[in-house]
């Protein structure tokens, strides 16, 4: 057994437990800043206290299990010295040639195909399909059901939301997010939200 340690508390780190377990791993503890979520269990393991304890474990093997993108980035930058495992569940299909950051996580049912790239602490959400030669930069979420044709880019930070999906070539700016059942076609802006079909901006993104 591979021991291993997740940050989060939430749904999303049920999700990310669920996974290593599948993976092999045994999940030692997950940690929370969130009091009410200290001393609860996910899938049987102890939410022992708050993130600051990951510094304790020095080298220790850990995933980000954060859903928001920019909580992810903050913990990362934090957390230098950590050991991030890149997880993929075994029902998932990721072609050998793909290459995947540190601290990524590619759950059930999702499949990323040849020459794709996708960077650090990113989440290829279930039943995602992410076809050839795309970029994903870091901190990158593509959430359950969301497809991209082949040579997408999206950069850091992108939320592509649940049921989304981006034409061939279609292009994402950095912490941009793509609402649900929403269709990229060509490229959208950075630090947007956008929806629709084809997707068009709404607003600016708050936060990074
Ligand atoms: C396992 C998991 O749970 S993974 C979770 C992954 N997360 C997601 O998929 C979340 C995706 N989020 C969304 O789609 C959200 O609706 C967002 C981010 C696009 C917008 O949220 P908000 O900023 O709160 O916008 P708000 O709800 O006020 O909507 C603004 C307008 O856009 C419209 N709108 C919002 N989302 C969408 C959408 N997905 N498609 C089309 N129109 C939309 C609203 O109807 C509203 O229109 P109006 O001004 O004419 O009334």
């Amino acid at each position: 057994m591979r021991g291993i340690h997740v940050v989060g508390g939430g749904g999303h780190a049920k999700v990310v437990v669920g996974t290593l377990q599948a993976a092999g791993y045994s999940v030692r503890a997950a940690f929370d800043d969130d009091p009410r979520k200290q001393g609860s269990r996910l899938l049987g393991v102890p939410v022992e206290g708050a993130t600051r304890e990951i510094e304790k474990l020095a080298s220790a093997r850990t995933v980000l299990a954060v859903g928001d993108n920019a909580s992810r980035k903050r913990l990362a930058e934090r957390f230098r010295t950590v050991d991030w495992v890149t997880v993929v569940h075994p029902e998932a299909f990721v072609h050998p040639s793909v290459r995947l950051g540190p601290g990524t996580v590619v759950f059930a049912g999702a499949v990323v195909q040849p020459d794709t790239v996708v960077g650090a602490h990113c989440i290829v959400n279930t039943g995602a399909t992410v076809d050839h030669d795309c970029v994903l930069g870091d901190y990158v979420h593509v959430a359950p059901g969301a497809n991209l044709a082949g040579e997408v880019r999206l950069d850091d930070g992108v939320l592509l939301g649940i049921g989304g999906t981006a034409a061939p070539g279609a292009a994402v700016g950095a912490w941009t997010t793509v609402g649900a059942g929403s269709t990229v076609i060509g490229e959208l802006s950075a630090g947007v939200v956008a929806v629709g079909t084809p997707a068009r901006p709404v607003r600016r993104a708050s936060g990074d």
